[in-house]
């Protein structure tokens, strides 16, 4: 008998900093017949005919209105990862393509890293790391102090899967839990991880000692965190950022560093990424900074590539999709 013939996806590259991880290709290719945008590009158009999915990893490749019209039999995009603000699900859906993302995956991983970011920032390790390995540094730790996380506020705003995941980590460290999402969480969900619910962001900015942004970028967040939110925050405040950047008016973050309006920042998402090299950020010594490391764990990103997979095959099948994402 033969072998039917595998569905077609389109990925970015294989390898390289914007292709799909080499270590996935084999489980990709057991599902599909993969095609790269390079050899798209390369076949005047005789492949287009056949590419009815695309694997969108780390923003590539570029969806847009060209692409889009010169796969007459694509069905379904799937991202590689939560977010989707790169992405134009209007003008997606409009071709009558489904899109996909993969947020199960994602959630563990980034919570951690948002953790991480809170401890190295409370706990000074990026500079205790520098003067520990500088050798013109006199490495005299009795005075580096830190701040307690224990028994600290953390307010999380956006109480998704991430936003959760971190307050059960919190819990854990016996932080006092406030959190703002555009709906309330159960009752239940609550008390598990002894979260209190701030219906006005401002309150929860002006109890907490840690702020911690795990909000989806939309219109409705975009400078969500701007120069009214930053005065209100407590002057020994940290913010967190690990969803997307332009959720802060960076601008106004800058100036509340510098004139101390918050103690401090870290920061794995900024506006751009990377940051020009001479941008102010840089030369903060109060803000940490990391390069989107958010998901980025070989078990995370094999998860994300299997919930892929998943997506892709429900839609080709006409089936629903573990994780459709809608336009609005
Ligand atoms: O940035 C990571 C994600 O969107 O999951």
């Amino acid at each position: 008998m033969e072998k039917p013939e595998l569905p077609v996806l389109l990925v970015n590259e294989v390898g390289g900093t914007l292709g799909v991880l080499e270590a996935h290709v084999p489980y990709l290719k057991k599902h599909f017949h993969l095609i790269t945008m390079k050899e798209f590009l390369e076949s005047k158009d005789c492949l287009s005919i056949k590419i009815e999915a695309i694997y969108v990893w780390w923003h590539r490749p570029i969806i847009d209105r060209e692409l889009l019209k010169s796969l007459p039999n694509l069905k379904v995009i799937a991202n590689s990862g939560a977010g989707v603000d790169h992405l134009d699900l209007k003008l997606i859906a409009e071709f009558g393509v489904r899109t996909a993302n993969a947020p199960s995956a994602v959630s563990s991983s980034t919570a951690d890293t948002g953790m991480a970011l809170m401890l190295a920032a409370a706990r000074r390790l990026i500079e205790g790391c520098q003067v520990t390995t500088s050798p013109d540094t006199e490495y005299f730790p009795c005075n580096m102090l830190g701040d307690e996380v224990t028994g600290a506020t953390l307010g999380i705003i956006g109480m998704g899967s991430i936003g959760y995941k971190i307050a059960q980590r919190a819990r854990a460290f016996e932080m006092k839990i406030l959190y703002h999402n555009r709906n309330r969480r159960r009752e239940d969900e609550e008390l598990a991880v002894s979260a209190c619910y701030c219906g006005k962001i401002e309150d929860l900015l002006q109890q907490s000692d840690f702020v911690m942004l795990a909000v989806n970028l939309t219109p409705q967040t975009y400078n969500l965190i701007g120069e009214k939110e930053l005065k209100l925050m407590k002057p020994t405040a940290t913010l967190i950022n690990i969803s997307r950047g332009p959720v802060v008016d960076q601008e106004a973050l800058v100036e509340a560093l510098q004139a101390g309006v918050i103690k401090g920042a870290a920061l794995d998402v900024t506006y751009p990424e990377p940051l020009p090299r001479d941008h102010p950020l840089l030369k903060l010594k109060n803000v940490i900074l990391t390069p989107h490391l958010g998901s980025r764990t070989h078990k995370t990103t094999r998860m994300i590539t299997e919930e892929a997979v998943e997506n892709i095959l429900a839609a080709l099948c006409g089936f629903p999709m573990p994780s459709e994402v809608f336009p609005d």
